[in-house]
């Protein structure tokens, strides 16, 4: 195992330290950059699903997105690691140190290292709109419970998705979102709550048309 790759720190080349019977939020992004809409995101999450931890998992490089304007991946940890004060939440980037590149990937791995660990995966409702594109996405579905965050422009993809028609039977109320981590999986909610319009793309939109 690498000690130190692409200029980032070692401690976040390897997964967080973790207790067994933890609940554990998964937060992937490309966070290019982060901003308060995903802070809010994790936020919620942790009080939601009364996490224990949440892993704010910085990734490589999204499989189904264009790299050419994603910042370094260190440039991305040390902006994510200001924008999330709490110290439940764990900046991390181990999915470059195991040079993964799929989700279904990212969570074998963590369920394999980390048996006891009560671990949900957490994404806003754009990505669930998409999510039938992900590699393997049933297989992630069946192997880990999902927890669906409200974003502008996206509400209604926790009805018209493929992924919230195949798996219905599977969705869980979202009163009961605090059994989440602790439900074998296929099991999913949709949390709506405070909404943040921020992207990515129009932080990234503003800095450019600021320096043109
Ligand atoms: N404002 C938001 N509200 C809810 N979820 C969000 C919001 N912004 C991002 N997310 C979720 O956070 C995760 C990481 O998102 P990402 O880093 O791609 O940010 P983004 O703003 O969507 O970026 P881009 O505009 O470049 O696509 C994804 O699961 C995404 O759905
Ligand atoms: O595994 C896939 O096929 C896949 C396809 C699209 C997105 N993802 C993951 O989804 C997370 C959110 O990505 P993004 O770019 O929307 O922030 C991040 O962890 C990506 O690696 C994963």
């Amino acid at each position: 195992m690498a000690t130190e790759l692409f200029g980032v720190p070692a401690s976040c080349l390897r997964m967080p330290h973790v207790e067994k019977g933890m609940a554990v939020g998964l937060f992937g992004g490309s966070f290019n950059p982060p901003h308060a809409g995903h802070a809010l995101v994790a936020e919620t999450a942790l009080r939601r699903l009364r996490l224990d931890q949440l892993w704010w998992i910085v990734t490589p490089g999204n499989p189904l997105k264009d790299r050419s304007a994603l910042a370094p991946l260190s440039e991305r940890i040390a902006l994510s690691r200001e924008c999330s004060k709490d110290p439940r939440i764990k900046v991390t980037a181990f999915e470059a140190a195991h040079k993964i590149r799929y989700t279904a990937d990212t969570i074998e791995l963590v369920l394999a290292c980390n048996r006891g660990v009560n671990f949900v995966w957490l994404m806003g409702a754009d990505s669930l709109r998409d999510f039938h594109r992900w590699e393997r996405w049933r297989k992630i579905v069946r192997s880990v419970p999902i927890a669906v965050f409200d974003r502008p422009g996206a509400t209604l993809s926790f009805l018209s998705s493929k992924m919230a028609k195949v798996f219905d039977q599977a969705r869980i109320d979202e009163d009961d979102a605090p059994l989440l981590a602790r439900l074998s999986p296929p099991a999913w909610t949709f949390v709506h709550g405070p909404r943040s319009s921020l992207s990515s793309t129009q932080l990234r939109e503003t800095v450019r048309s600021a320096v043109l």
